[in-house]
């Protein structure tokens, strides 16, 4: 484990750098937490999750009332994590021994231990959103969103847009994702201009439109969101989104979003199933994402499930299989999707014809595709292309 202590001057910049040796046993360094609830709280707290919380307990005495609801939300996280373990999901919400940055008076401690390091690009993406909603939240918090809603246009049928193309051209319905960048491929198009992009799609036949909102990651915004809904574009609305907080389907709603993703490996069952609730409530359509048989056994045994995705590609390791999408509509699980008038979405590495019909075979209605197609000069080609025929009437 390597530590470093820096100095901090005004501007917050290291003046000196003291590389400490390499530690084996666990830090016993003073260090904040909870750091990314902004609570100023020296302790001396040894490193294991359970004498943690009782240590924040005692901690807690001697802060603000408001302080004091921050360390307790920050215990329910650590219980979350507990109850997600539980369900086979790998993805820790937080932390669990604190952020690798820690501040006392001027110094500024950079602590690297197995439990403050992500274990691959999903966690990573998941601990930097909690920080980011936490701020955002922080600006506009939730009444204020829920009043912004009372005014907001109606939302799309998302659902009913997928249904109607594939009657129409007996095709799976096509989810166009407008997509710049991803941690695994790099920069997919430089020229990226989101309501022209969007715009090519439509006219190609697409009949859903999916767009990143992460933007450290995948280099999109909520800004493309509301650029491409007041466009004059009449497709639904896909919000692609890291959701770990219900805040961001009522941010989603208010920035012109018909649907938005939850994603299994990162929310724990009763998530999804609050989580599929607000969606409801506030008229959004809930896309379901799995990737293994375990998560979809799990949204399979959630009632009001309506769309759920299979993705192809692994978001721990970025390995693509389309081979996928079929194993886990084999059999008992594909019957009661069927039965239960559940729609599927196909999801990534999708390039061809051959590629279509694969997985309509497997039983989709449905196809999400981004790289191959974001990437061609023409988009609307590009998706005739991915078809093999024109779709788009
Ligand atoms: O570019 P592709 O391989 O066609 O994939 C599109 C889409 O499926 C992919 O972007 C995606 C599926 N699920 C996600 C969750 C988060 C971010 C991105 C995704």
């Amino acid at each position: 484990m390597e530590a470093t202590i820096s100095m901090k001057t005004a501007t917050n910049t290291p003046t000196s750098l003291v590389s400490l040796q390499s530690i084996h046993s666990r830090p016993k360094f003073t260090f904040f937490k909870p750091n990314p609830l902004g609570i100023s709280m020296a302790q001396n707290l040894p490193l294991s999750i359970r004498a943690q919380k009782s240590e924040l307990k005692e901690a807690a005495a001697g802060i603000s009332e408001s302080d004091a609801l921050k360390v307790k939300e920050w215990e329910v996280g650590m219980f979350q994590d507990e109850v997600a373990a539980s369900q086979g999901i790998r993805i820790r919400r937080r932390p669990p021994t604190g952020p690798p940055l820690h501040y006392v008076g001027p110094f500024e401690f950079r602590l690297q231990n197995e439990g403050n390091t992500p274990r691959n690009i999903l966690e990573e993406i998941v601990w930097h959103k909690d920080v980011e909603v936490s701020q955002l939240k922080g600006r506009t918090p939730l009444l204020l969103l829920k009043k912004a809603l009372e005014s907001a246009p109606p939302v799309r049928d998302f659902i009913g847009a997928l249904k109607a193309a594939n009657l129409q051209t007996g095709l799976p319905g096509l989810i166009a994702e407008v997509k710049k960048a991803s941690p695994s491929r790099g920069i997919l198009r430089e020229d990226f201009d989101p309501v022209e992009i969007a715009k090519a799609y439509e006219k190609g036949g697409a009949a859903c439109l999916s767009v990143l909102t992460d933007r450290k990651y995948f280099q999109g915004g909520f800004e493309n969101l509301e650029k491409i809904r007041n466009s004059g574009v009449k497709c639904p609305l896909l919000c692609k989104e890291f959701v770990i907080d219900a805040w961001q389907i009522y941010y989603a709603r208010t920035k012109g979003a018909d649907a938005i993703l939850l994603i299994a490996a990162v929310l724990p069952d009763l998530d999804i199933q609050y989580m599929t609730k607000i969606c409801k409530m506030v008229g959004l359509t809930a896309l379901v994402e799995v990737h293994d048989e375990r998560e979809m056994d799990r949204v399979l045994g959630i009632d009001g499930i309506e769309l759920i995705g299979i993705n192809n590609r692994n978001l721990e390791t970025f390995e693509v299989d389309i081979s996928n999408t079929k194993k886990l509509l084999q059999g008992e699980r594909g019957r009661r999707i069927q039965e239960r008038g559940i729609i599927v979405v196909g999801e990534s590495g999708l390039f061809t014809p051959s590629d279509i019909a694969y997985v309509q075979e497997a039983g989709v209605k449905a196809v999400l595709v981004g790289e191959s197609i974001v990437k061609q000069s023409d988009p609307t080609k590009g998706i005739a292309g991915l078809f093999g025929k024109d779709i788009s009437c």
